[in-house]
Formats: structure tokens, C-alpha cells, sequence
């Protein structure tokens, strides 16, 4: 992340100077840092006046960066007049930050001068420690002492001038032009690079070159070329340019909306933590537990007063889940992205397939213990787990209600288990200590991946949890309906 600091005044409007830069260097992925030349009362309207601290002042802000932060690059504004110009100079002859760009800032779009007329010439000399400059067309004729190019063609050649005379790239903006366009051209002595463009109708430009001139410091300092940091940051300020007026900031010449493009293509929302994942969705579900504890099936369980053949029936039907519960365990094994997960999955597999259809076969004979029919329960539950399949997180978001339900209700039916209950050995195999510790891992791999995955995925694993938990319950009131 490239760590970039703007020498320039302030805005207090927030659009252009150094409130304008830090959005720009956050906008394209940099970390932002500001030393203030001049406060500058403004807003859209224009300048109301300029308060300058001592320079002794700035030098200290610029040392205290230094002295303790590893600059990547330095974006220059807003200068004021020759002795800023000096103290800016001479903390660049020490440092020599490795990419220098200059907005050669010298007047406001609202027309109130930024920088002394004495000072021109002193910053023409401070273009030695540039590597790129970015005048407008008022401030390239000044630098390339012409007058103001009235086309295009004119400003590449004031641009070309410049650039061969200090030995400097320079960005030539077209923003001051007339009619419908707003191009910009790279000058690197005489290779010229054109980045055309279309003027947005819109009176939100103010900080437009401020932005750009921050934004192109970062992107190189990220490891651009000149041309390409300019073709991204033209598309990345046009695109801000044409969402400005949404901001609704002042009645002159509104700001930039500099975030727009990260704000409608990354959203604002904040990602939830595993644990507030396995919270909600327990929660989700409560409805579904409360009609499992009041199911007949569950009560007779309890008491041991359910029908020996509704159990039989019951036992029959998982029997055919756990079948292919199991392969689906195996396929969420075959999808894991780590070999804890692909581990993990696999065991479970196993256990459904031999250690819990053990248990079955103290009740139906090994031979008839997939004879049955499907209920439509049953089949119902696997075609919704077989849906899954193709996605690892909505799968295991599936398969997991079979763990948290079955542990939850057997923990609670534990408790009237006694020696001589009729349905004992069912009643403690779920709430025996490896099933807990099973589920529990389960929980976590679920709510670890729901927690890191898209919005969007995530949605889609609350509603295959929520769908599969439907179907536990629905498998428990079937044997008595
Ligand atoms: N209306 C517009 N539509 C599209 N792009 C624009 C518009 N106005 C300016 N730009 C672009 O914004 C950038 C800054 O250009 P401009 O020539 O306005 O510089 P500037 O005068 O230094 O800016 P500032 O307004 O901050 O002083 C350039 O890339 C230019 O092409
Ligand atoms: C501190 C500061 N720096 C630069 C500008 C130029 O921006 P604009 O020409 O858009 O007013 C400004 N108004 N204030």
C-alpha cells in the first residue's frame, strides 16, 4: 500500500487541497498522509481568505513525517509563495522522495489567486525534483512562458516545451477547453500518450485537478507506468466527476464524489464475525425448534410411550437419509479447501455410514434396511442437500442443521433416558461427548466460512440452513402422520 503524502492547503469544504488529496490516494488503494502549507478559508463559492503559519511550521510537519514514516510519494499543491517554495525545496534536496508530482497550483477555478505572481519563477525551479507535472492550460502557459493555448494542438506544444526544458513528464489537461470534450495528454519530452475524453456536463469540478494529481502519485507509487496510472485515474475522476453532484455539497462549483465507484461496486456494508453468524442463525431457526419440542413423535421419544412401529418407521427412513446424507458429507469433503475441512468431512462421512447405521441395525435386520420406500420427506431433504452440491459453503450450510438439531433435541431427551426406557440407546447416542465435540467443529467451519464469504453467498447459506432444518423437523412429525 503505497504511502503517500500531499504538501498543500486546505479546503474546509472538503472538496479540493489536501481533503481532496487524502480522499484521492484512499480511493486508489493508498494510504493517505497531509502537511499543510496554507488554510485557506473556501468553499464551493470560492476563497474568502488565506491564513499562512509560519513556514518554520511546515518544515517541522515535514520533518515529523519523515523523520518516522518511509514516504513512496509526494504529491505537491497549493505553495503560496517563495518561502514555502524554499522550505518545500530544501526538505526535498534531503529527502528525495522516490516519485515527486506537482499541481502547479496557481489560481482557483473561482478565480482567486493561490500562489504569489513574485513566486512563478521559484516554482518553475522546484520542476527539478518532479517527476511529473500537471498544469492546466492557464498554468502550462505560464510555466512555458507562452500565452494561454486557445486549442489543443497549442497545449502540446507548450507541454512538449516544458517537458524537454526541465526534463520533466507533464500532464496536459484539457479541462479548460471549450466544446464537449476534455482530453488530457502525456508528454514525455516528445512522446506524446492522448487520453481523450468527454466533458461531463456538470458544474462539480471543483478539486478535479488536485484529485487527479494525488491519485496519479499513488497509482505510480503502486507500481504503474505514467500511462497507465493516467488511463486509470482519468476513468476513476471521470466517473467521480459524473457522481458529484449527488453529494449535493455547496451552491458554486460542488466536489467530486471521490468514493462513488468503490461505494456502488463495494457497499458500505460491514462483514459479521462467526460467532454474531452462529448467534443469528440459531436464532433464525427458533420457530423450528419450538415445533420439534412440540412434535408427538418427540414426546412419545421421551417418554417412551411412541409405538414401536413408528419408530421402526422413523429408523427405516434415516437409515435411507443417512445413506446419502453420507455422500453428500463426502462430496463437502471432496470440496474443502483446506485438508482440515476435506478431514473433517470425511470422518463424518464415515460415522454416518457405519458408526450411527450400527445403531439401525439393532432394530431392522442388516439385510431389510434399505427396502423401504423413500417418504417424501425423505427424498425431499436429499434432492435439497443434492442442490448443494455445487457450492462448498451453501453445501456444508446444508448439511448442518442434521448435526446442530440432532445434538440440540438429543442433549434435551438424554435427560429421560433411564435403564429401562424402551428407546435408550438411541436416546444417548446423540448426545453422546464425540457427537458434541462433531457438531461443534461443524458449527465452526460453517460460520467461519459464512463470515468470509460475499453477501450474496452468505444469503444463500442462511436459506439452505434454514431450508435443511425445516426438513429435520419435518422428518421428525413424519413417522406419526
Ligand atoms: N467537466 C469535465 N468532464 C470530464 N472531465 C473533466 C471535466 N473537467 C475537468 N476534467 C478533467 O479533470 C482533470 C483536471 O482538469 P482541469 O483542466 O480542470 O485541471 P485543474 O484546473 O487543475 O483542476 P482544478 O479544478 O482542481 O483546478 C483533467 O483530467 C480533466 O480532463
Ligand atoms: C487549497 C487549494 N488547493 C487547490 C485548489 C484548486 O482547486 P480548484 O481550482 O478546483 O478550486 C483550491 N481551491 N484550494
Amino acid at each position: 500500500m503505497p504511502r503517500v503524502l500531499s504538501i498543500a492547503g486546505t479546503d474546509p469544504s472538503g472538496g479540493a487541497g489536501i481533503q481532496a488529496d487524502l480522499k484521492s490516494i484512499a480511493a486508489q488503494g493508498g494510504y493517505g498522509m497531509a502537511a499543510v502549507t496554507a488554510l485557506v478559508a473556501q468553499n464551493t463559492q470560492g476563497v474568502r481568505s488565506v491564513h499562512l503559519p509560519p513556514v518554520e511550521f511546515l518544515a517541522e510537519q515535514l520533518n515529523a513525517v519523515s523523520d518516522d514514516v518511509q514516504i513512496d510519494a509526494v504529491k505537491i499543491g497549493m505553495l503560496a509563495n517563495q518561502q514555502v517554495i524554499a522550505v518545500v525545496a530544501k526538505w526535498l534536496e534531503q529527502q528525495r522522495p522516490p516519485i515527486v508530482v506537482i499541481d502547479p497550483v496557481m489560481v482557483a477555478t473561482s478565480g482567486d489567486r493561490l500562489l504569489d505572481a513574485e513566486a512563478e519563477d521559484a516554482l518553475r525551479k522546484l520542476l527539478r525534483y518532479a517527476d511529473l507535472v500537471t498544469p492546466n492550460l492557464p498554468e502550462l502557459a505560464i510555466l512555458s512562458d507562452s500565452a494561454q493555448a486557445t486549442d489543443w494542438a497549442e497545449a502540446l506544444e507548450q507541454a512538449t516545451k516544458l517537458s524537454l526544458k526541465f526534463q520533466v513528464a507533464v500532464l496536459a489537461k484539457g479541462g479548460h477547453l471549450d466544446g464537449d470534450l476534455a482530453p488530457d495528454a502525456l508528454v514525455e519530452g516528445t512522446t506524446i500518450s492522448h487520453f481523450p475524453g468527454r466533458r461531463v456536463q456538470t458544474s462539480n469540478t471543483h478539486g478535479t485537478g488536485c484529485s487527479l494529481s494525488s491519485a496519479l502519485a499513488t497509482r505510480r507509487a503502486a507500481g504503474e507506468t505514467w500511462p497507465e496510472a493516467v488511463r486509470q485515474a482519468k476513468r476513476w475522476l471521470t466517473e467521480s466527476i459524473q457522481h458529484g453532484a449527488d453529494l449535493r455539497v455547496g451552491q458554486g462549483s460542488g466536489p467530486v464524489s471521490h468514493f462513488a465507484g468503490l461505494w456502488q461496486r463495494g457497499g458500505l456494508e460491514t462483514a459479521p464475525t462467526a460467532a454474531e453468524l452462529e448467534q443469528d442463525w440459531w436464532q433464525r431457526i427458533a420457530p423450528v425448534r419450538a415445533d420439534i419440542d412440540a412434535l408427538p413423535f418427540i414426546d412419545g421419544l421421551a417418554s417412551g410411550t411412541l409405538e414401536d412401529s413408528a419408530f421402526r418407521w422413523y429408523l427405516a427412513q434415516d437409515a435411507l437419509y443417512l445413506r446419502d446424507y453420507s455422500r453428500a458429507l463426502a462430496e463437502a469433503s471432496r470440496l474443502a479447501p483446506t485438508t482440515r475441512e476435506q478431514a473433517f468431512w470425511a470422518n463424518s462421512a464415515h460415522g454416518a455410514i457405519v458408526t450411527e447405521l450400527e445403531l439401525h441395525e439393532s432394530w431392522i435386520p442388516a439385510g431389510n434396511m434399505f427396502e423401504h420406500q423413500p417418504s417424501k420427506t425423505t427424498t425431499g431433504y436429499l434432492n435439497h442437500l443434492n442442490a448443494a452440491r455445487d457450492s462448498y459453503p451453501i453445501l456444508i450450510a446444508a448439511l448442518l442443521p442434521c448435526f446442530w438439531l440432532y445434538h440440540d433435541v438429543g442433549t434435551r431427551l438424554q435427560v429421560a433416558s433411564h435403564p429401562e426406557h424402551p428407546y435408550r440407546s438411541w436416546l444417548e447416542t446423540y448426545a453422546d461427548q464425540s457427537f458434541a465435540e462433531a457438531t461443534r467443529q461443524a458449527i465452526d467451519l460453517v460460520v467461519t466460512a459464512a463470515a468470509q464469504t460475499t453477501t450474496e453467498i452468505r444469503a444463500r447459506m442462511l436459506q439452505a440452513f434454514i431450508v435443511s432444518a425445516e426438513y429435520e423437523r419435518d422428518f421428525f412429525a413424519a413417522p406419526l402422520r
